[in-house]
């Protein structure tokens, strides 16, 4: 599902990776981990198609990566570091637009959205919400819209301990519907689910 071979990225003179490898099959979940500056980032933009690798090949549901294919963002769900939601609008409407847009029916938002500690705020515009409330919101789309690859970065930035547990459920929830999901992080728990680490220095 997710394939990276002699996968390098070269930056002015110097090689930020290289020669790196990767398989990910369908229900599975790799972890990135390294220090800040290795190239953790850079490798899910190489998998999400917003970088080109300067050697080596990469398919993703088998595909290129190309993240102006709506194709290839319909099966590819995807929260870097730039991810954004609508300020105007509320994690109701966002499921809403999200159950809209993929033509399915998502179930019961009041559930998905108590689940995700968001039950007081349903219909309260998402632009005052704080940094984790946020993060819970832009993973709750992520993980619930249909998706066979899920790219990850860092998902457990600015959410406190619950939430961090409850990031863990919904890997293994993505997982165990058959997506293949990367994700770059920082929290040792999410090694501990992983089914591979790949260890950037
Ligand atoms: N297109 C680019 N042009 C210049 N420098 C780049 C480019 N892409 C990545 N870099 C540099 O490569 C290095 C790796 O960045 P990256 O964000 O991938 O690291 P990371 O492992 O995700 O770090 P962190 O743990 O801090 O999030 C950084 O020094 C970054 O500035």
């Amino acid at each position: 599902m997710i394939k990276a071979s002699g996968v390098g990225v070269r930056i002015a003179d110097d090689w930020l990776f290289s020669e790196l490898d990767l398989l990910v099959e369908p229900g599975e979940c790799a972890a990135i981990i390294g220090p800040n500056g290795a190239g953790k980032s850079t490798l899910l933009r190489c998998l999400y198609g917003t970088q080109e690798p300067t050697s080596g090949a990469i398919t993703v549901a088998g595909m290129s990566p190309d993240e102006r294919d709506v194709a290839f963002r319909r099966r590819v769900s995807v929260l870097m570091d730039d991810s954004d939601f609508f300020a105007e609008l509320t994690p109701t409407q966002h499921l809403e637009l999200l159950a809209g847009s993929f033509g399915i029916t998502l179930g019961d938002f009041g559930a998905l959205l108590e689940d995700a500690g968001l039950g007081e705020r349903a219909n309260l515009a998402a632009g005052a919400f704080s940094a984790g409330q946020r993060r819970r919101l832009m993973l709750l789309g992520a993980t619930v819209r249909p998706h066979d690859v899920l790219l990850l970065d860092e998902p457990e930035r600015a959410l406190d301990v619950a939430g961090k547990e409850w990031l863990t459920s919904l890997i293994a929830r993505s997982t165990a519907a058959g997506a293949a999901v990367v994700v770059a992080t920082h929290h040792p728990p999410l090694l501990e689910a992983a089914d591979s680490v790949l260890e950037f220095v």
